[in-house]
């Protein structure tokens, strides 16, 4: 049985685990299950300080062999230095220790993923529109960039904006299983605590975020190649098949395969056993994409697919694209635009407690004015019938000085 201490110590040293640091899992309230992996249970949970909605991954380590406690270390440390918009993000962890469980806390995904979305389309008998498939390719490529150069893509000021070629060599990390369900789709606002229905998903409105790290392997340069492959056959790089050095240019391979599964709604290579399907992959064979696509988008799938490493693009190169630089300026313009949106809401928002502090203001002076007016009133009269004037009463004492607060902006300037 493993203590918090021979955990890490079993694992990893306790710098590989640096960032995000163990939270309690008190600050965790537990909700419904989502699926499972291979490791474990996937749920819903509560960060109560946050009132978000997170995903908990359940991981068993008392069976775990030392390959795959290190497949484990490998996601926490990778997860955890890994931030960027199109990369599901990975929160904090603890232990249980009496159940040998760990636990992995996540940004929660609210629309599913990829699979899912092309299972969808495919019972509604219909084609993914091909400016989302632009779409979800180009912010895929963007997590890849991010992945492959362990630096951020620059947002682009106009399609023909040129790109500095990204420094070699740097903090390489290789997804290594890149396949539908590991690409996560959420929307802007999915941290909010009310959820949606499944059901209601509107796919054009998606972020897509890349997950399940588990299989992926950090490397120190690029020179330094993983030879160890566990992955999904139908995303299956050749050279992988082959027992060649694994490089990022498979992850553009097992993409290719993503795209053309989203345009055709089934993989490109497809066979009855492993063997055939392994024969099929090394030839490298497969058919056009839909005639419903572009032949630019058949053209980049078949160049993402291209058993050739020397004439496969890197992810650099891809971005180069320039239907791949249209679809991410017009991201960034539709992102812009529901900025704008939020602004002018949030502008509607204030402007509403303007005018009712204007109001407010306006009633309270109203009422002041009132009272003076009656106890002036008051006074003049005792002092007509002769009587003796009293003290001033309480009421009118710092009516003049009496400071009501004025709002700033009043709704009667607005139009002068
Ligand atoms: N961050 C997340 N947000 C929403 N749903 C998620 C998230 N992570 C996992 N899921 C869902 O939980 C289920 C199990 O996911 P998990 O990644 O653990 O296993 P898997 O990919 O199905 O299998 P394996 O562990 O063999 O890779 C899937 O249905 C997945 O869609």
């Amino acid at each position: 049985m493993y203590n918090r201490r021979d955990l890490l110590g079993d694992f990893a040293s306790p710098k590989q685990i640096r960032t995000p640091s163990p939270q309690s899992s008190s600050q965790y309230h537990v909700l419904e299950e989502i699926g499972r992996g291979s490791f474990g249970a996937v749920r819903k949970v509560l960060h109560v300080p946050t009132k978000s909605i997170m995903v908990r991954k359940e991981i068993k380590y008392g069976h775990m062999n030392g390959k795959e406690r290190q497949q484990l270390i490998s996601e926490c440390t990778i997860l955890s230095h890994l931030k960027h918009e199109n990369i599901v993000e990975f929160c904090s962890w603890d232990f249980e220790e009496q159940q040998e469980v760990l636990y992995l806390y996540m940004e929660y995904c609210s629309s599913g993923d990829l699979s899912q979305m092309i299972k969808h389309y495919k019972q509604e008998h219909k084609y993914i529109p091909e400016k989302m498939i632009w779409g979800i390719l180009a912010q895929i490529l963007t997590a890849l960039y991010k992945c492959h150069y362990g630096d951020e893509l620059l947002p682009l000021t106009t399609v023909y904006d040129r790109m500095k070629s990204p420094v070699k060599g740097k903090n390489i990390v290789i997804h290594r299983d890149l396949k539908p369900g590991n690409i996560f789709l959420s929307r802007d606002d999915s941290t909010s605590a009310v959820d949606r229905t499944e059901n209601n998903v509107d796919y054009s409105q998606v972020v897509v975020k890349l997950g399940d790290f588990g299989l992926a392997k950090s490397l120190c340069n690029s020179i330094q190649f993983a030879t160890t492959y566990v992955g999904t056959p139908y995303y299956m790089s050749p050279e992988v098949l082959m027992d060649q050095p694994y490089s990022p240019l498979s992850d553009i391979w097992s993409l290719g395969c993503v795209v053309f599964e989203m345009c055709s709604l089934h993989p490109p290579f497809q066979a009855k056993n492993y063997l055939e399907l392994q024969n099929k992959i090394k030839l490298g064979k497969f058919e056009r994409v839909p005639e419903y696509y572009s032949n630019g988008l058949n053209a980049i799938v078949h160049s993402m697919v291209d058993v050739n490493l020397k004439t496969r693009p890197s992810t650099f190169e891809l971005l180069q694209d320039i239907q791949i630089r249209t679809a991410r300026k017009s991201l960034q313009l539709e992102r812009f635009e529901r900025n704008l949106l939020d602004y002018e809401k949030e502008l509607v928002n204030i402007e509403k407690i303007l005018e009712k502090q204007a109001m407010d203001y306006e009633r309270e002076t109203a009422q002041l004015r009132e009272r003076f007016v009656q106890t002036v009133e008051e006074r003049a009269r005792e002092v007509v019938s002769g009587k003796k004037v009293g003290k001033v009463p309480d009421t009118i004492y710092g009516h003049y000085e009496r400071k009501v607060p004025k709002p700033a902006y009043h709704w009667r300037t607005r139009y002068r």
